[in-house]
């Protein structure tokens, strides 16, 4: 079993790097970490980075998890292998350009491609956003999945991940005490559904939602707040129709033995407690 210890980071392809600059830090309140040449880092809370924009294909969207020690990189290649997911060892220059000691790639069962990393680099300066959007760091990511009860066996069989509640099919998954890190969401194709990132209060989502709806900024979903996590939340567009999600209050499963999971319906009420609707493609199918 392949044990995640957090969500390290996510890396986009873009076709316009400092368009998608300007959004990730005068919009959605990141910090830069470092420019590069072809990329830029993106700070989110005390880890050295948590988003990498780089030149190249918007499809390219890649996560990466933590592990907590070197040798479960290798156990985790022997199991993919041996489960018909071909593993490639990254370099290592491709692990210094994500900040990691070590990590593998491979692909899951719907094709997202993911990272498992070894020791990424902590930073000794403080996370301040460009523009004071609350963020108290990157929390969890919306994978798409084309099939999801073989995508929910996957994550929970093969890593540690457990179902925390499901909306019709679709399984929120923990990998610690936060209600969930992997939120699969149902999709034709693969790719990053949604990026969170944590706010500390009901009022940054509140304000972050006027400020961006004065720059035009596409609402996606909310201002709302979810049945299952119990979070506030509020979902928008970003470079290349990247759906970002702002959320506070998120729910933590202190007593997992105590902990059921919930079953709510695949509607707008499965998803927000306030009546707010989702303007996104897959609920409309
Ligand atoms: C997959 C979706 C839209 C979703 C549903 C529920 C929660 C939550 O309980 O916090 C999310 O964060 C989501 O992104
Ligand atoms: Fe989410």
């Amino acid at each position: 079993m392949i044990k995640l210890a957090d969500v390290s980071y996510v890396r986009l392809g873009t076709r316009d790097l400092e368009g998608a600059t300007h959004f990730a830090t005068e919009y959605l309140g990141l910090d830069v970490a470092e420019r590069a040449k072809g990329s830029v880092y993106f700070k989110s809370d005390e880890r050295e980075h948590t988003l990498c924009y780089f030149e190249g294909d918007p499809g390219d969207q890649v996560v990466c998890f933590e592990v907590e020690e070197q040798f479960h990189l290798d156990e985790a290649a022997t199991q993919l292998e041996s489960l018909g997911h071909p593993v490639r060892r990254g370099t290592a220059s491709e692990a210094a350009l994500r900040k990691v000691h070590d990590f593998i790639a491979f692909r899951d069962p719907t094709g997202n491609p993911i990272e498992l990393a070894w020791r990424p680099g902590y930073s000794s300066r403080r996370y301040h956003g460009a523009r004071d959007a609350g963020i108290t760091g990157f929390s969890h990511v919306g994978l798409c999945s084309s099939d999801l009860a073989r995508d929910e066996a996957f994550w929970t069989k093969v890593t540690n991940a457990q179902v925390s509640d499901r909306i019709g099919d679709a399984p929120l998954l923990r990998i610690d005490e936060v209600h969930h890190t992997i939120a699969l969401f149902p999709s034709a194709k693969p790719g990053i559904q949604h990026i969170n990132h944590q706010v500390e209060t009901g009022d940054d989502i509140m304000r972050s939602h006027q400020f961006l709806k004065d720059r035009q900024v596409r609402m996606v979903f909310g201002p709302g707040r979810h049945p299952t996590s119990s979070a506030k939340f509020l979902y928008f567009e970003g470079p290349d129709g990247m759906v970002f999600e702002y959320s506070s209050g998120v729910r933590e499963i202190a007593d997992e033995l105590l902990w059921r999971e919930r079953q709510y319906v695949f509607e707008p009420k499965g998803f927000c407690k306030w009546g707010a609707k989702p303007n996104i493609a897959e609920f409309n199918k």
